[in-house]
């Protein structure tokens, strides 16, 4: 493809030859080839600026950078917002892309929310895929990325892997780095869901403003000019300063939730495995018996239920699949149950809102104790571990506070502040000892909660290049400390 017919359908100026071939896109210099197009961007850790010259020796044809940067024996494509410009031309590059793309941002709910809306369309016959923390799942297979959001030319390469299958649906997960980096871009989103806001990545975005600035970029820039917006409305202020966003942009937005005017939640009422919904949608009322527990899995299966909506999915089907959803892999899934019967369950919940939402989840299902067995990440926002002790200490019945992924800090350090905010909790580092314990205690009318690792594969620790990832699976480890018993579906 040639240089100047990237420029041109992306809208970027290019001064230089329009005619040059490009034969790829990278955002890292190692990874260039004779024909690439090299974007040049400053990071949190290097400044890919300075790898310019080892770009353009290994055969880059053009850099993507700031105008004041120097490139010599490239085209200099001069943007003051690289990453943007550089998206915009990949998105150009890699085609064909699936024609249904949509996008959900949020503190939390949005794996859920992305899986969910692929098995929605899926259900409806339609080829599709979801791509976030998970990695990219289709209806047959499972690859890790291991971020939420991968790199731009990762994601826009994923999206025309998948489009050539001929998986025509995608739902993706866009976070808030992904967004403020401009992770995933250029692609025509036909509607964005958010589904709530809270405390979470302060050590990144330094403000609850700047974190919710970052995510108001998927609606206020990313989505298409018709887009719908599919908003959780219960999500107090936030949800309606996302409509606002929304608006300000004249597009659709579809609310849902016991204040949503699209699909309105009447009744929620926990069942043995799962919960009743009762819903209004364009004036008719139904139940929806969904086979999955806690309030904010219904609050993400009706807002992918939105989604699908949004993009054209017939409504009285689209509302009936939900009592075939599947659980999604780590989110309140039972791993195992004790000797004693008590069943343990393993939640990705790493954020105070998240585990208040777990445990609220859980508390109808219980006849005796919730012990919850948590920690909090290293070199992560530090300012969420004691509201996520306060969350615990108040909700659970016994908390044991352990590791979750140190990274380059003192494990200890961090379960102390953890532990500042939770009275009476216990402390067991050792996270498989953690597990055990609380397995150990558990009687028959109590459960175990497991929170913060969900699906994660392993417990890291150290950093740079001292990083080590020590394999660990909440589900593997409660299962064996149960005496191999399996939990089955929740
Ligand atoms: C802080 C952060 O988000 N960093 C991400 C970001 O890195 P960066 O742009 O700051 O890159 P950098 O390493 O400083 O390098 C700058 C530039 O120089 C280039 N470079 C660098 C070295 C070299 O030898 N040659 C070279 O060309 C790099 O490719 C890059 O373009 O972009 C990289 C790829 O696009 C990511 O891999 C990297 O994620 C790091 C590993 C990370 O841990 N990110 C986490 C915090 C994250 O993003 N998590 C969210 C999930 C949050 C949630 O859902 O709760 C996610 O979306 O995954
Ligand atoms: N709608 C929701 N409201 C409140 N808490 C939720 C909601 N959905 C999920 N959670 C909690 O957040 C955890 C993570 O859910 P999920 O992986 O779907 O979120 P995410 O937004 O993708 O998270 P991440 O930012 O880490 O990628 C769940 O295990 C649960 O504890
Ligand atoms: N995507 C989240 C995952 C956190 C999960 C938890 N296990 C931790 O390591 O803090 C993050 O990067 O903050
Ligand atoms: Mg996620």
């Amino acid at each position: 493809m040639r240089l100047g017919k990237l420029a041109a359908a992306a809208g970027v100026v290019l001064d230089g030859d329009p005619d040059l071939q490009v034969t790829g896109f990278a955002i890292d210099h190692r990874k260039v080839a004779p024909g690439t197009v090299f974007g040049a961007f400053r990071g949190a850790a290097f400044n890919g600026e300075d790898f310019i010259p080892a770009a353009i020796a290994a055969g880059a044809v053009a850099v993507v950078t700031r105008p004041e940067v120097a490139v010599a024996g490239a085209v200099h494509v001069a943007d003051a917002e690289p990453r943007r410009a550089f998206a915009r031309l990949a998105a150009r590059f890699f085609t064909p892309v699936p024609p249904t793309v949509v996008a959900v941002t949020g503190t939390n709910g949005k794996t859920s929310t992305v899986e969910m809306a692929r098995q929605l369309w899926r259900m409806a016959g339609e080829r599709a895929a979801s791509i976030g923390t998970l990695g990219v799942t289709t209806s047959d297979e499972s690859i890790s990325t291991g971020l939420t959001t991968p790199d731009i030319v990762t994601f826009l390469a994923n999206m025309s892997g998948l489009a050539r299958e001929g998986v025509t649906h995608v739902a993706y997960e866009a976070s808030s780095h992904g967004l403020s980096q401009y992770r995933n871009e250029g692609l025509h989103v036909s509607a964005a869901a958010f589904t709530n806001f809270s405390r979470d990545h302060l050590d990144y975005h330094g403000s609850m403003e700047e974190y919710f600035a970052a995510k108001m970029r998927l609606i206020d820039e990313v989505v298409a000019d018709s887009a719908t917006v599919v908003v959780w409305a219960d999500a107090g202020e936030w949800a309606g300063l996302a409509a606002e966003h929304a608006h300000k942009r004249h597009l659709r937005v579809f609310t849902v939730g016991e204040h949503g005017d699209d699909i309105r939640l009447l009744a929620r009422t926990p069942t043995q495995l799962g919960q009743d919904l009762t819903v209004v949608h364009e004036g008719a009322q139904r139940t929806i018996r969904l086979p999955l527990i806690g309030a904010y899995q219904a609050a993400n299966a009706l807002v992918a239920a939105g989604l699908v909506l949004a993009t054209g999915g017939e409504a009285g089907a689209t509302l009936d699949n939900l009592s075939r959803l599947q659980p999604v892999r780590g989110r309140l899934e039972r791993a195992a149950i004790a000797p004693t019967g008590a069943p343990v369950y393993v939640d990705y919940a790493h954020t105070a809102d998240a585990l208040e939402a777990a445990i609220a989840a859980l508390r109808p299902h219980c006849a005796g104790r919730l012990i919850v067995v948590f920690g909090a990440g290293g070199d992560r926002d530090a300012g969420k571990r004691a509201a996520m002790g306060e969350v615990a200490g108040r909700g659970a019945d016994a908390v044991i506070v352990t590791d979750d992924n140190p990274r380059g800090e003192d494990p200890a350090a961090i379960r102390r502040a953890v532990l500042a905010g939770a009275d009476g909790a216990r402390e067991i580092g050792d996270r498989r000892a953690a597990i055990g314990a609380a397995i150990a205690m558990a009687g028959a009318d109590d459960i175990v909660l497991v929170a913060g690792k969900g699906h994660e594969q392993g417990q890291i620790i150290g950093t740079g290049e001292n990083m080590r990832v020590l394999p660990f699976d909440d589900v593997a480890v409660a299962r064996e400390c149960a005496g191999g018993t399996q939990g089955g579906a929740a």
